[in-house]
């Protein structure tokens, strides 16, 4: 049985009305008269022109580069949809531009590139990088995907991030920590089957094995991923476990799963075999791989969480991408690392154990405390800025990578309090 609270007809009226798209432009500053013309424009601007010709770093002074962030897309991947194309993304990058404004006041252009081929991507995005503070890869397919975000960390010198891999693995990282909180299970002895194998369940995986996890089995779209086979990226081989087994198998006394693959790659005949009070996160977008309903049905005990904003323990990257970003680009960070992402996982983690504010508690009901139904914050709890953001901050600092040199983070956290 499946949930279906939004319908086709009310999504689409919400995209096309008041005006088509969810995004417009709008300007800071004055321009009422001959004079401000004459300063915003020619002459006037070319001073701001000579100033960052002489020195780059000006950019972040004089134009809107600081608090400017790229949505970029080839369209490959987008959610469980496939590979529909650039345009068709579209919706999705807008969406993702709007969070970034709403949730952490950072403007975006959502870009939506029509190449497939990884080394013109990267030379298309290299060549718009000017332009931006930060670049948000989104839903590009793997592997392509893994080689782009290197090569475009490496060669630029702003924070690029896929948000599908990082923003995907802090999320579900803070998920597990908590769900193995609640339940008393330990990470190092959880069994996790991660069904799918794309840039979102590399990642995941491997930002498991950084928070203790030693157990995972991966399956494809062709079955288990094992030694034995040799149909195999090095990304999927980076998980494959010695000997063949069945998906059966690999469900059999699992702690968790992991599903970011599509509707249907698992059943409830899987999750009848798990372990006692099972983690099943169903991630597919928008419609995930089993209903919580249908999990519910089978084990009355689960701890379930999904990708969409309508069931409890929403698990979605819209928890860290527009903080995550926010505090990278506060600092002026050149990069997000490993240590800024761990941080935000803790901090997203943290904060789920924290009394729920008034608003939330006005939204969602009295009863949201920390538990199986409540393991991750809400995306609109206003504090998420304030700990996610500063929590990036800090780290971007300790690590090395800000080129911001005077941060106070009592009064980062301050002025992040005063934002949203
Ligand atoms: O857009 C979302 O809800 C989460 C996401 O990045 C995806 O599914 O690709
Ligand atoms: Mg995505």
């Amino acid at each position: 049985m499946s949930k279906q609270p939004v319908t086709r007809e009310e999504a689409l009226e919400y995209h096309q009305y008041p005006r088509a798209g969810k995004l417009a432009i709008e300007t800071t500053t004055e321009l009422k008269t001959q004079e401000d013309l004459s300063k915003a424009y020619t002459p006037g601007v070319a001073f701001p022109c000579l100033e960052i010709e002489e020195n780059p770093e000006n950019a972040y002074k004089y134009t809107a580069k600081r608090n400017l962030v790229a949505v970029i897309t080839n369209g490959t991947a987008v959610l469980g949809l496939g590979n529909i194309g650039a345009l068709a993304a579209k919706p999705v990058m807008e969406g993702k531009s709007v969070l970034f404004k709403k949730f952490s006041a950072i403007d975006s252009f959502d870009i939506e590139v029509d190449e497939e081929n990884p080394e013109k991507f990267i030379d298309v995005c290299k060549a718009i990088a000017p332009t931006f503070g930060g670049i948000n890869l989104e839903d590009i397919k793997s592997p392509e995907c893994f080689e782009i975000e290197k090569r475009l960390i490496e060669e630029l010198d702003i924070p690029v991030m896929h948000d599908d891999q990082h923003g995907t693995a802090i999320i579900t990282s803070a998920g597990v920590i908590n769900a193995c909180d609640i339940l008393g299970k330990k990470l190092e002895e959880l069994k996790v089957v991660v069904v799918g194998a794309g840039a979102a369940a590399i990642s995941c995986s491997r930002m498991y094995k950084a928070i203790g996890i030693k157990n995972i089995i991966m399956i494809d779209s062709k079955g288990v991923c094992h030694d034995g086979r040799d149909d195999l990226n090095k990304f999927k081989k980076e998980f494959s476990v010695k000997e063949p087994m069945t998906k059966m198998d690999a469900f059999r006394e699992a702690d968790m799963v992991l599903g970011l693959s599509r509707p249907g790659t698992f059943t409830q005949e899987h999750i009848a075999v798990m372990a006692d009070e099972p983690i099943v996160f169903t991630l597919a977008n928008p419609t995930p791989e089993l209903f919580p309903d249908e999990i519910l049905a089978i084990r009355d005990k689960a701890l379930v969480g999904t990708g969409r904003s309508d069931f409890n323990n929403q698990v979605n990257n819209v928890i860290g991408f527009p903080f995550i970003f926010r505090g990278a680009l506060d600092v002026k960070a050149k990069k997000i690392n490993m240590a800024m992402k761990k941080a935000a996982a803790y901090a997203i983690a943290d904060l789920a154990k924290k009394p729920v504010t008034d608003d939330i508690k006005a939204i969602f009901g009295d009863h949201i405390t920390y538990s199986k139904e409540y393991i991750i914050p809400k995306p609109f709890d206003k504090r998420l800025i304030v700990e996610i953001s500063s929590a990036v901050a800090k780290a971007a600092v300790e690590s090395g990578v800000a080129r911001e040199k005077n941060y106070d983070h009592e009064a980062y956290r301050e002025q992040l309090s005063k934002m949203i």
